[in-house]
């Protein structure tokens, strides 16, 4: 069945957020791999980085994602590097609605900077290294079924009724009730 919604996108996008507002709004079960990951190593994700490496975790998202994915009509938040993979892409195409988050890159700064939870930005100089980040990973983002704009001064409410106008427009169906 390919009636998950998948929200990809940067990390700050709002993934989380918006996902937890359209499982309350569309009445479906809501998972967030990075949070199904800590949970199953009863790690944070800083440490799982810092003790087993990025390669590792990537490992344990794939599996977690083909895992919630097989639940049929969830909204599925994923970490920001999971579509990446071209083995997630494909399984989130067979179970899902890509929905990409885009936002721009001093909104997510603004986000990230005060929560010294992601790894990929424990750097010397961590805006550079997300504005590297968001030019690498765009043009893979955009491979998306549906984008919506995550702009800067809109509610979470105001994004999550977009992303539903917009997976509406995509395709009705997703939306309909089982
Ligand atoms: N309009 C908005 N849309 C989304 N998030 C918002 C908005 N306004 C404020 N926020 C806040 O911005 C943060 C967005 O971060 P969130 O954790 O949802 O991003 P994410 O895409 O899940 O990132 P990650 O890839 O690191 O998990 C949250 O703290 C959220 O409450
Ligand atoms: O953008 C990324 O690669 C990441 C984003 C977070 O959601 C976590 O999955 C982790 O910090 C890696
Ligand atoms: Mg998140």
């Amino acid at each position: 069945m390919r009636q998950n919604i998948v929200l990809i996108g940067m990390m700050g996008a709002g993934k989380t957020a918006i996902g937890g507002e359209l499982s309350r709004r569309l009445g479906r079960p809501f998972s967030d791999t990075d949070v199904e990951i800590e949970r199953a190593a009863a790690m944070t994700i800083p440490e799982i980085f810092a003790r087993d490496g990025e390669e590792f975790f990537r490992a344990r998202e794939s599996e977690v994602l083909g895992r919630v994915l097989a639940s049929g009509r969830g909204i599925v938040s994923t970490g920001g590097g999971a579509w990446l993979r071209p083995e997630n892409r494909a399984r989130i195409g067979a179970h899902g609605v890509s929905v990409w988050l885009d936002c721009d890159l001093e909104t997510l700064w603004h986000r990230v900077r005060q929560r010294p939870t992601r790894p990929l930005l424990q750097t010397a100089d961590p805006r550079g290294t997300l504005e590297r980040l968001l030019n690498e990973r765009r043009p893979v983002y955009a491979l998306a079924d549906i984008r919506v704009a995550a702009r800067r001064g809109d509610s979470i409410e105001e994004t999550a009724n977009r992303a539903i106008e917009a997976i509406h427009s995509h395709d009705p169906a997703i939306l309909e009730t089982i």
